[in-house]
């Protein structure tokens, strides 16, 4: 799914009421019956009071749109409008207008001095104060109202975005942010809702079409894409009838230390289980039973020293390496993976080690070729870029070392976001439980394996942080987020990959039995 900028959705608006002829009143009352229909399919007539906040921009004609179907509809509604600027957009003056023909109870004007209506915990709150078109700061005064949401805990449903929360920075003060539970976002999801500084300001959220030209969404190039199943399926690669081991490919993964040889052995099952042709592992010489005892399908290669790799020399000619897990950071190594890139060719997909090595010998970086992939956890990628002060300063810096040197950068987290460029892919699988030791390991092989079948590096990185997060997602469900560790992760690999081409269950058409016999008692009683 796209993932559109302000400006763009503001464009694209302007746009549609050109093309379609249409007025951007039309369009307002458009999208105002798409969140009227969400809540009514919900509340089917509750009398829950529900307070509607308006403020004097568009976001705040989204909320007077609501709140006329509501009113008309028979709900317990209060309008009120937040007078916080005389600036009032030309919509909200026409639904302002509008909202006065249909009810008697016109929306209740606040300003600084007035005092905050009464909010139940069970009563609803309709946030349409700010939509993007907030200039910070807002006052004093809509500061603290935001915290009397809060404070009654009322369910708070956001409008495009939680008021306060801007589309391109971390607010400074978190309680001058409307904390939501659910946000209704305009024809795209904002990026605030994948960082984990901004996250938090929405429980859940969901994306409302509000009519905007498909022409245009389809045409507008992005810089950001959510991934989930209709993003990946194209990137997958059916197997032909014909095909052998020799078309997948064979990966190599260098790694492996005294006491870490377990991150190897995960590595390169996962590299097998994702449909590598073949698996090599270079090891030190202390990880050659455990790996040929736990992996019959893997051959290993080892190095001349025990316990630590000391010489990357092989003679074998891989289609993708995958380096650095367990790999350890003593002199040699760091030494032998110097010698090692000055003349490696082979596609490279580095992690764990390998990165804080390449972070300590930062002149190693302009060494690896175009399209290589790194995949840090926080730390790794702080020793690679330095600190950030928050998520956005963090992608900027993410962006800007991609480009630096052509790499293709996988920064892990709830999120796993993957970098080239000015490009990012926010993934949309996974969960809590992948946060166990060994996961990263499983993530190396299972993108060293698509590799090493032909995925291009970028296909592979965006699809293969797919599967790793679908298959803890399926592995989850009969373990829980603690029991869940990285093997379940490889454990359910296939699935993952069966999970692409299975259809979402269609409702019942058939009610159960107990519904029916319900059913039939009432027409008895009749
Ligand atoms: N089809 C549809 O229905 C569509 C509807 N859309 C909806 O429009 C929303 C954007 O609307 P918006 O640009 O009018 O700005 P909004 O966020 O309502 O409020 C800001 C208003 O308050 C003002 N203001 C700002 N900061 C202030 C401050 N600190 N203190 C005082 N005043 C301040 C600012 O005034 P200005 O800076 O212009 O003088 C502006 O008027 C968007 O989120 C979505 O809900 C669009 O998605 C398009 C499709
Ligand atoms: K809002």
């Amino acid at each position: 799914m796209k993932i559109f900028s302000d400006k763009q959705i503001f464009e694209g608006d302007k746009l549609t009421a050109e093309r379609h002829n249409i007025t951007s009143t039309e369009l307002m009352e458009r999208a105002g019956i798409q969140i009227f229909n969400w809540l009514d399919v919900r509340m089917q007539g509750a009398q829950v009071p529900i307070h509607v906040f308006c403020g004097i921009g568009n976001n705040g004609g989204n909320g007077l749109v609501v709140a006329r179907h509501l009113i008309n509809h028979g709900y317990n509604v209060e309008t009120y409008v937040v007078n916080f600027s005389v600036n009032r957009s030309k919509d909200f003056l026409v639904n302002y207008d509008f909202i006065k023909q249909i009810t008697k109870k016109w929306p209740t004007l606040m300003g600084p001095k007035d005092d905050f209506p009464e909010i139940g915990s069970e009563d609803i709150i309709i946030d349409a104060v700010f939509g993007f078109g907030l200039v910070l700061p807002a006052a004093d005064w809509v500061v603290k109202l935001f915290q009397h949401f809060k404070a009654s805990e009322a369910f708070t449903l956001a409008i495009d975005l939680p008021s306060g929360m801007e589309t391109d920075e971390v607010p400074a003060d978190e309680n001058a942010v409307v904390w939501a539970s659910h946000t209704l976002s305009f024809q795209a999801p904002k990026l605030a809702f994948f960082l984990p500084d901004t996250a938090k300001y929405t429980t859940q959220w969901e994306v409302l079409d509000v009519g905007i030209d498909p022409n245009y969404l389809i045409n507008t190039p992005i810089d950001i894409e959510l991934i989930g199943k209709q993003e990946v399926l194209p990137i997958y690669k059916m197997r032909g009838k014909f095909s052998h081991k020799g078309n997948f490919g064979h990966a190599l993964i260098i790694g492996g230390s005294y006491g870490k040889i377990g991150a190897a052995i995960l590595a390169s099952r996962s590299a097998l289980a994702v449909g590598a042709g073949l698996v090599t592992a270079f090891l030190p010489k202390c990880g050659y039973i455990p790996m040929q005892s736990s992996i019959p399908e893997v051959m290993v290669i080892t190095d001349e020293q025990d316990e630590f790799i000391s010489n990357i020399k092989f003679e074998i000619a891989p289609t993708v390496i995958g380096l650095g897990v367990g790999l350890g950071t003593t002199k040699q190594t760091e030494e032998s993976l110097k010698a090692f890139l000055k003349t490696n060719k082979t596609p490279l997909v580095i992690d764990a080690d390998g990165i804080n090595l390449l972070a300590k010998n930062k002149d190693l970086l302009s060494l690896l070729s175009e399209n290589t992939i790194l995949t840090p956890h926080p730390k790794e990628l702080e020793r690679l870029i330095g600190k950030w002060k928050n998520d956005y300063e963090k992608l900027k810096k993410v962006k800007a070392f991609s480009k630096k040197y052509k790499l293709i950068i996988v920064v892990k987290g709830a999120h796993t976001l993957t970098v080239l460029k000015n490009r990012i892919y926010i993934n949309s699988t996974g969960n809590p439980g992948l946060a166990t030791a060994g996961t990263g390991d499983v993530l190396t092989g299972i993108i060293t394996g698509l590799i090493a079948q032909g995925y291009e590096p970028l296909k592979a990185a965006v699809f293969g942080v797919y599967l790793h997060g679908k298959s803890a997602d399926i592995a989850v469900q009969d373990l829980g987020f603690e029991a869940m560790t990285a093997s379940h992760v490889i454990e359910t690999l296939g699935d993952a990959y069966i999970d692409l081409f299975t259809q979402p269950e269609s409702p019942k058409a058939e009610r159960n039995e107990e519904d029916k016999k319900e059913g039939e008692n009432k027409k008895n009683e009749k």
